[in-house]
């Protein structure tokens, strides 16, 4: 079971996710487990260390015990599957692997955590060589902000992929005008027409695109029809700004874009405008004020096709939705808020 692998991965470095502990890393850097982009390799790279690999790699154990490096999450969420990918590693991938989870609120130090409350997520499981691994996570329904990732005994790993839905903290969305399309408040795309080059989710992660591969890219449409994109809110609420950037698309920018709103609360409540067919402009970031009704989704049409860097939507929570998000997030983190 391989499904979870289109949920956002969590620990992913772009979304803020950080290595911060190993036990070794003599011959390649444990930060790089979190490299947003596909493992690559080079023969022959022999520095002063050995071959350089782009992921975790320990020397040869030769007093017993194992390797591991503990990570901490990006964004807190629940954990529907990891990936154990020892991509170029063909004679020095461990045989074994496991994956433990904790959660910790606030800002805990490496050494503060090893008295966490750690849930084994992926027992330890036989490895291949240049391989990625999909596994299911056990406990899918807690809120995890850390994992810890055990090589057994040596070896190296190129990438490790932390797949899940994130749970906002609430502390961070009530009482704030806030982006209700943001990936760390909670929001993502459920659905869309094209994702040929780059997932629409991108449009929705923290800062700016770099380039043009950070952002949401289609193919070139030859159907006469739209590309589109369906956003689940963070939460419901009242769209007060609305921004899409099309920052680094030069060429490849649509001409025009809407914005419409649905409230999934209400299944048999029309759509609603947000903002009609509005023209774009490449490698521009456009900004509109506007007041939406309350929405729980938005739809996100591209006319015809093309790319968009990110997507916000800065708005208040609907009222009532506070008191929601705070049962879950206590719910899911099993305890009551300090
Ligand atoms: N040729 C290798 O890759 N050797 C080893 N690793 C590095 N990085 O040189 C090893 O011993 O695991």
């Amino acid at each position: 079971m391989t499904d979870f692998t289109s949920l956002p991965d969590l620990a992913v470095r772009t979304l803020g996710g950080s290595v911060i502990a190993a036990s070794d890393e003599s011959f390649a850097a444990k930060e790089n487990l979190l490299n947003p982009w596909a493992p690559a390799f080079r023969p022959e790279t022999f520095g002063p260390k050995g071959q350089e690999y782009d992921g975790w790699e320990t020397a040869r154990r030769r007093a017993g015990g194992h390797d591991w490096a503990l990570v901490r999450l990006g964004l807190p969420g629940r954990i529907a599957g990891v990936v154990i990918d020892t991509a170029w590693f063909k004679g020095n991938f461990p045989p074994h692997a496991s994956v433990e989870a904790c959660f910790a609120d606030g800002h805990s130090s490496p050494a503060e955590l090893l008295d966490a409350d750690w849930a084994e997520i992926v027992p330890k499981s036989p490895l291949e060589g240049d391989t990625a691994h999909a596994f299911a996570a056990a406990e899918p329904g807690r809120v995890f902000t850390h994992v810890r990732l055990a090589m057994v005994p040596d070896g190296g790993v190129a990438r490790l992929r932390v797949h899940g839905h994130v749970v906002p903290n609430p502390e961070f969305l009530t009482g704030l005008t806030v982006d209700l399309a943001a990936l760390e408040n909670g929001a993502r795309v459920v659905e869309c027409s094209d994702m040929f080059y780059s997932s629409p989710d991108n449009m929705l992660y923290p800062g700016l695109a770099r380039t043009q591969a950070e952002g949401w890219e289609t193919a070139r449409r030859r159907d006469g029809g739209n590309d589109w994109a369906l956003i689940r809110l963070a939460a419901p609420g009242i769209i007060r700004l609305a921004e899409i950037d099309t920052t680094n698309l030069k060429f490849n920018a649509p001409a025009a874009f809407a914005l419409t709103g649905f409230d999934d609360r209400r299944p048999s409540a029309s759509p609603r405008t947000i903002l009609p067919r509005t023209p774009l402009r490449p490698d521009t970031r456009h900004r509109f004020r506007l007041s939406s009704p309350e929405v729980t989704s938005v739809r996100l049409d591209i006319h015809p096709d093309g790319g968009i860097a990110r997507l916000r939507l800065f708005g208040d929570l609907a009222p009532g939705t506070e008191r929601d998000l705070a049962a879950r997030w206590d719910a899911l983190t099993q305890g009551p808020r300090a």
